[in-house]
Order: C-alpha cells, then sequence, then structure tokens
C-alpha cells in the first residue's frame, strides 16, 4: 500500500489516492462514515456496571438554566476524572489505627517514599474489609443530600463527612458503594497501583449508544487492550510538545477573535467594562478553540450572532449530558421505555451527525487537493485520516469524544479556583465494581489498607478543593515559589489536575496551549486590565520563563511553570472586569 509521510504540518505524499486507510471514503466522496463501521465491542460488563455512573450523576454539581451551556459545564469535569484500576484483595484489620496514623496534619512530616510503599505505611495486618468501613449509609446520604442541601456542592458534603469519619470511608448510593479517601498520600498510592490497562468507571449508557448505533467507542469509552491501542494511535499528536506547538496559531486565531468578542460585549452590554456571563463566553471559547483543533474549521463561536447549526450542536452537548445523569439513575432494562432516553440517544445522534459531517467535509477537502495534485496540509483530523490507522467509524468515535472531554474542562478551569486560593486539597473517590476477572490482570500490591472482593474494579473520580486542605499550606502564592521553606509541605499528589499515568489527560498539552494563550493576551491586549480586581499576569507567559503574576487583592508570586500559572486563573465567577 503506497503511504503519506508527515512532514510538520505537511503532508507529502508519495502516491496520489490510494495512499488513504480509508481510502474507499477517500475516494467516494459521497461515502457516509457510518457505513464504514467494522468495529467490534467485546466489552461487556456484568453486574452493578450502573452504579459508579449513578455516583458521578448524583455528586456532580449542576446548574440547571435556560442556556444548556451551562448545564454541562460540571459535569465533564468530574466524570473524565473517572479512571478505574484494579486491587487484589487481603483478608486484613486494623484500619482505624492505621488512619488515625494518616492523619492530615502529619501528612507534611511522612516521607514520599515511604507513602508510596502500602506496606510500610499500612502494616500488612492492620487491614480491614469493605464492611468494617465507618460512613453514611445509603439513606444518611440522600439526608445530606436532599434534606441538608448537598446535591448540588458534593465536594463540600466530602469535607464534612472528612471531618465525621476521618481520611478513609464509605458511602453507599443505592447498589453503589464508594471508598472516598481524603489523604495525598493514600491517593498516591491508589494511582502509583495502575496497571496496563487502568480503566475508568463504566459509562453504561454512553457505551449502549453507542452499540445500539454501531459507533466506535473512543478514548473515554474504550477499555482494555483496545483502549491502549486507541491511545497510542491518539497519544502523540496530542501530547507530543512538537506537534502540540503547532496548534499555537490555530488557537491564537481563536484567542484574537475571543478577545474582539470580549470586547464587543463590554461595549454592548457592559457599560463598557464587563461581561456578564464570563462562564458562557468561556465555555464558546473552549468549544471553538477545541473544534478548531480537531476539525481544523472555525464553528463561529466567536461571531457576535452565532450561526444556528453551532448553537444547537452546542445544546445537544448541554442535553446529552444532563440527560446522561437522568437516564442512568434507572435500571437498564428501563432505558429503552424511558423519555429521557430517547432524547439521549437523539442528542447523540445529532453530535455524531455534526462530527460525521465535518469529518466528510475533511475528507472532500482532502480528496480534491489530491486531485488537483496539490500537497494535503492538515493538522489533527487529517492526520488521522491520512495515518492508516484507524477507519473512519474509529475517527469519528474518537474525535467526538475528544471534542466533548475538551469543552467543559477547558473552560471549567478558568474559573475553578476562584480567588483566593489559600490551599488546594484532592479527595479521591473510589468506587467497587464487580468485573470480569478474565478481562484485566491483577494488581500485585493492595493500596489501601482495606480489603476489597477478588476482581473488583477501582475506578477514582477526583475532587479539588480550593478551601480547606491540609495538602498545601495555607498561603496566597508561596507554595508556587522554588525552593521556599514550605516547599516540603507540598504533597506531589496534593493536586493532580489532569490525572496521572498512562489514563491521564488526553488533552492536557491542548489544554495548556489554549489557557495559556487566552490568559497571556487577554493580559497584554486587553486595555486596562492591570486595574483587573483578579489575578493579572504581569508578563507573557512562556513555558519555563519565570514570570510574576500581579495578584491586585493578594500578593505577587513568581512562577516558573505555564502549568501552575494556570492554577492561578482567577477571572472570578460569572463576571469578567476587565
Ligand atoms: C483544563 C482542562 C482539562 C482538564 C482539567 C482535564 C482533566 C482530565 C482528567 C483529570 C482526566 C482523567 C485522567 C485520569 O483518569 O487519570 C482527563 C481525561 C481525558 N481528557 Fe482531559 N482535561 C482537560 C482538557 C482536555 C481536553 C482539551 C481534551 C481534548 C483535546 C481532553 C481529553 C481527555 C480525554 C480523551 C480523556 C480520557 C483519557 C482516557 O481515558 O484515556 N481533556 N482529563
Amino acid at each position: 500500500m503506497p503511504k503519506s509521510t508527515v512532514v510538520g504540518r505537511r503532508l507529502v505524499h508519495r502516491h496520489r489516492v490510494c495512499c488513504f486507510t480509508n481510502k474507499e471514503a477517500l475516494s467516494h466522496g459521497s461515502l457516509s462514515l457510518s457505513h464504514t463501521h467494522t468495529h467490534t465491542h467485546t466489552h461487556r460488563h456484568t453486574g452493578t456496571d450502573t452504579g459508579a455512573d449513578h455516583l458521578f450523576s448524583l455528586l456532580s454539581r449542576r446548574k440547571e438554566g435556560a442556556d444548556k451551556t451551562h448545564c454541562m459545564v460540571k459535569m465533564l469535569g468530574r466524570s473524565l476524572m473517572n479512571v478505574g484500576l484494579r486491587v487484589k484483595c487481603q483478608q486484613l484489620k486494623g484500619i482505624q489505627r492505621v488512619t488515625a496514623g494518616l492523619n492530615p496534619a502529619n501528612y507534611g512530616d511522612i516521607l514520599r517514599r515511604e507513602a508510596a510503599s502500602t506496606s510500610t505505611v499500612m502494616g500488612v495486618n492492620k487491614m480491614k474489609t469493605m464492611d468494617d468501613l465507618g460512613g453514611p449509609s445509603f439513606m444518611t446520604t440522600l439526608y445530606w443530600l436532599f434534606i441538608k442541601g448537598y446535591f448540588q456542592t458534593t465536594q463540600q458534603m466530602q469535607i464534612e463527612h472528612s471531618k465525621i469519619y476521618g481520611p478513609l470511608w464509605k458511602s453507599k448510593y443505592g447498589p453503589l458503594v464508594v471508598v472516598n479517601v481524603a489523604s495525598a498520600d493514600m491517593i498516591e498510592q491508589v494511582l502509583r497501583q495502575e496497571g496496563k490497562h487502568p480503566i475508568r468507571t463504566d459509562m453504561p449508557h454512553w457505551r449502549n449508544y453507542r452499540e445500539l448505533r454501531n459507533q466506535a467507542h473512543g478514548p473515554l469509552t474504550e477499555m482494555g487492550a483496545k483502549w491502549q491501542r486507541i491511545r497510542s494511535i491518539l497519544n502523540p499528536r496530542m501530547l507530543k510538545p512538537k506537534h502540540v506547538s503547532s496548534y499555537a496559531n490555530t488557537i491564537n486565531e481563536v484567542v484574537s477573535d475571543f478577545i474582539c468578542r470580549v470586547n464587543w460585549l463590554r461595549e454592548t452590554s457592559g457599560q463598557g467594562v464587563m461581561v456578564n456571563d464570563l462562564t458562557a463566553e468561556l465555555y464558546k471559547f473552549a468549544f471553538e478553540g477545541i473544534c478548531s483543533v480537531l476539525f481544523e474549521t472555525r464553528m463561529g463561536c466567536m461571531n457576535e450572532v452565532i450561526p444556528e447549526k453551532t448553537q444547537k450542536f452546542i445544546v445537544s452537548v448541554g442535553e446529552m449530558f444532563h440527560l446522561s445523569q437522568v437516564v442512568i439513575l434507572f435500571p437498564q432494562f428501563l432505558w429503552p421505555y424511558l423519555k429521557s432516553w430517547k432524547r439521549f440517544v437523539a442528542a447523540w445522534d445529532h453530535l455524531f451527525k455534526v462530527a460525521e459531517e465535518l469529518v466528510n467535509k475533511k475528507i472532500e477537502e482532502i480528496q480534491e487537493n489530491v486531485h488537483l495534485d496539490k500537497d494535503v496540509e492538515g493538522a489533527y483530523l487529517t492526520h488521522l485520516l491520512l495515518s492508516e490507522q484507524m477507519s473512519s467509524t474509529e475517527i469519528l468515535g474518537s474525535i467526538t469524544e475528544l471534542l466533548l472531554a475538551g469543552v467543559d474542562t477547558v473552560s471549567n478551569s478558568y474559573t475553578a479556583p476562584s480567588f483566593p486560593i489559600p490551599k488546594i486539597n484532592l479527595f479521591v473517590s473510589i468506587f467497587p465494581e464487580p468485573l470480569n476477572k478474565n478481562r484485566f490482570p491483577l494488581y500485585k500490591n493492595n493500596p489501601l489498607p482495606l480489603t476489597l472482593d477478588r476482581d473488583t474494579v477501582i475506578g477514582k473520580q477526583f475532587y479539588f478543593f480550593y478551601s480547606t486542605s491540609n495538602f498545601y499550606i495555607a498561603d496566597s502564592g508561596a507554595r508556587w515559589l522554588r525552593g521556599g521553606e514550605d516547599k516540603s509541605k507540598h504533597h506531589p499528589f496534593g493536586s493532580v489536575p489532569f490525572g496521572f499515568g498512562i489514563r491521564a489527560c488526553l488533552g492536557r498539552r491542548v489544554a495548556e496551549l489554549e489557557m495559556h494563550l487566552l490568559l497571556s493576551r487577554v493580559r497584554t491586549s486587553v486595555p486596562n486590565a492591570n486595574d483587573a480586581p483578579c489575578l493579572l499576569i504581569k508578563k507573557q507567559l512562556l513555558p519555563t520563563q519565570q514570570c510574576t503574576l500581579a495578584l491586585s487583592r493578594a500578593c505577587k508570586a513568581t512562577v516558573s511553570s505555564l502549568a501552575q500559572a494556570a492554577e492561578w486563573i482567577v477571572i472570578k465567577a460569572t463576571r469578567l472586569y476587565i
């Protein structure tokens, strides 16, 4: 088979037309992607698969408003952070004494290496079973959620529960049992136990849709060796800095348009100074940014009037996330009879339809260029289409999931660490779920001081807290200082915003690029930005370059990493004063 090679962003063809993997699609422009599907999905879960999704549905904070784009802002940040791992079970005891030994007050004093070693910290004979673990019952949890009103602020509920039950406790959500871990040391142990194919919490409704419509799974929903294969194909152009940096021009164009839009909004509806609904604007920015990278096309989100088609696409994304939480509350056999399920399927249909149109458009463009004997240039999608590694349907499945993963996480990150940021905390919830034991290898070590049934799958859900931590010392910037006195007290697993290990965020580099470009350019392009009552970045941010962050209500801090700077993004609440 003739090949095409990629040199930087330029594709150089050794041969024409037939150099494509999906040559049928490319040589017959009208071919619909869904017709090329040859994928089969063998991973089907047994047992209480729906539990984890049920949980993250319950735990997801969600604002429901007229604008559906707001509905999904909180959801994916949670669901993306679900990953899975399995632990080998042992019948051991002693959790109370062990958790006392891991009192948060002592975290800073515990050597990190020791913390990473299960046996040294926990003591093999000090473990208890799941049954021995304390925590609220299902009824108590319902009381907290709906009577005490923590449904919208479940992170806060976890904070309260950690005060009552200590750093390790069990919560019940119907059939689902969740182990909450509120200790950076133990979190480190959990995260370091990942095997070859870590799995995140199953998403049976997402997977069910794909099977119903014969669509391919993407990196979010795929598991095992198939997941690994997908990641190995998607990773290089998403994570390697040399490739990611080539998206800078594309993203910069979106940033330019964002700044224009922000200025226009300030003039037309903000008395010359204010952006009233910043969350929605950041959402649109993230959407436009990720679409421009993935589909190599602009969606018009930065226009004064957003195209109807784009608006409908955004609404469908919000609708899908919203209904995701509803559908999962019901047993799977009832789904076909639910109105919500039908709407859920319709929303997915629309997402796949639009994504398919965009992919087909790109195929046609490539074809045209090939027929005209032009060099085919392009970025992510072009590369995937030409790389001969995935079928068109697989590309569609992956691109659609990347898009969903990349929208609200990015937009939410600008506003999440609301100012001031005295401390950061992280909780991990573990969802034990039964799984076919032959599918994944067992872990040799038990990372936590409790036992779980053999073949238990643990999905993790991370929560980040910016106000009640013992992992970070209280400060207003000192934690970013290199070599500072308190540096040793910062636990490396106190904050892992992009996850950890081989199943960590696929879009991390792109997300960082988007955030850094936006921040630095808002700072340098918007008049009077110095007067903002929130975090300002004094110098253009460049990787590894030292820069000064000026905090109008706090201090000045020097940081040497953009990833750290990103956490300082404080465009507060829903209003941006610039
Ligand atoms: C600030 C923005 C973002 C944050 C904070 C974030 C965070 C995360 C986290 C915590 C995970 C789970 C990692 C783990 O389980 O260990 C994840 C997974 C993922 N993220 Fe992101 N993400 C962001 C942006 C993006 C973007 C822009 C994309 C797409 C280009 C993306 C695509 C994905 C995908 C596909 C996964 C699933 C990976 C897998 O299961 O193999 N993310 N993200």
